[in-house]
């Protein structure tokens, strides 16, 4: 397996302001480093919202917190007369490490279509941020036609409007699993983490699949983290309300002290 180090990621979605994220972050930076959390061996990252970016910026590389951050969505867009857009190179001047693109709540939420998360995440890669692609089906979807058909056409439809080179992340969030408490078993995450690993294969070559981190995200909490980080082709986890709270999200990320349990 090629070298892909697990990436333990929060979106924090429509919470907090500047203020409050960076009491967020600074509790979760010093929670860490009192657990001697390895940075290096498990990559955590957080996602506040686009007003507490500055800030977070800030705070990190003034205290040289290991942490990485990224924002929540990106335009497509590289700047002109498009109203409440955000571009990529206005993240990149803020040093986000990633961008979360095609979330289900934008998704449906902005009729976000595959064609227009793929070219958010294009735009991501033209200033060197690297995109997680968000994939995932609805309940309607999952009795319809099992778990992986949707992700997979999903994730299809996205690579298609991508380069084919450029660091990638993929994130399998079941919609139904999101916010409802009701985690995929690590089982049923592997089996579509596979399957999307399958379709980076095919479009980007053996190499880059073996190389491209995909998460699984829907109702992760530190108690049943290390299941999914068990499975082959689970390299991480997206998590929302649990990385709300920095003592469970730092537990989250200790995933590794779980995983032999
Ligand atoms: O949507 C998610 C992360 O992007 C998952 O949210 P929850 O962890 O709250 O289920």
């Amino acid at each position: 397996m090629a070298n892909r180090t697990p990436l333990i990621a929060g979106n924090w979605k429509l919470n907090l302001d500047h203020l409050q994220a960076i009491a967020l972050v600074q509790k979760l930076a010093w929670t860490l480093q009192d657990g001697k959390h390895d940075h290096a061996a498990v990559e955590v990252a957080v996602f506040p919202p686009f007003t507490d970016l500055r800030s977070v910026q800030t705070l990190i590389s003034a205290e040289r917190f290991e942490l990485r951050f990224g924002a929540q969505d990106v335009s497509e867009h590289e700047s002109g007369a498009h109203t409440g857009e955000i571009s990529a190179s206005m993240l990149a001047k803020l040093e986000c490490s990633y961008v979360i693109v095609g979330h289900s709540e934008r998704r449906q939420d902005h009729a976000e279509s595959d064609a227009i998360v793929g070219r958010k995440a294009a735009a991501a890669l033209r200033h060197g941020i690297v995109p997680i692609v968000c994939v995932g089906e609805t309940a309607d979807d999952l009795e319809q036609h099992g778990a992986s058909a949707v992700p997979v056409q999903q994730l299809r439809d996205v690579l298609a409007e991508l380069p084919a080179t450029g660091e990638i992340v993929v994130a399998y969030e079941p919609v139904w699993a999101i916010g409802s408490g009701k985690a995929a078993t690590a089982d049923q995450a592997q089996q579509v983490c596979q399957a999307l690993r399958q379709v980076v294969a095919e479009v980007r070559g053996d190499e880059a699949a073996a190389a491209t981190r995909i998460l699984y995200g829907g109702s992760v909490k530190s108690g049943n983290i290390a299941g999914f980080m068990r499975e082959p082709d689970v390299d991480g986890a997206l998590v929302g309300g649990a990385s709300l709270d920095a003592t469970e999200f730092a537990a989250i990320s200790r995933f590794q002290q779980h995983v032999g349990t």
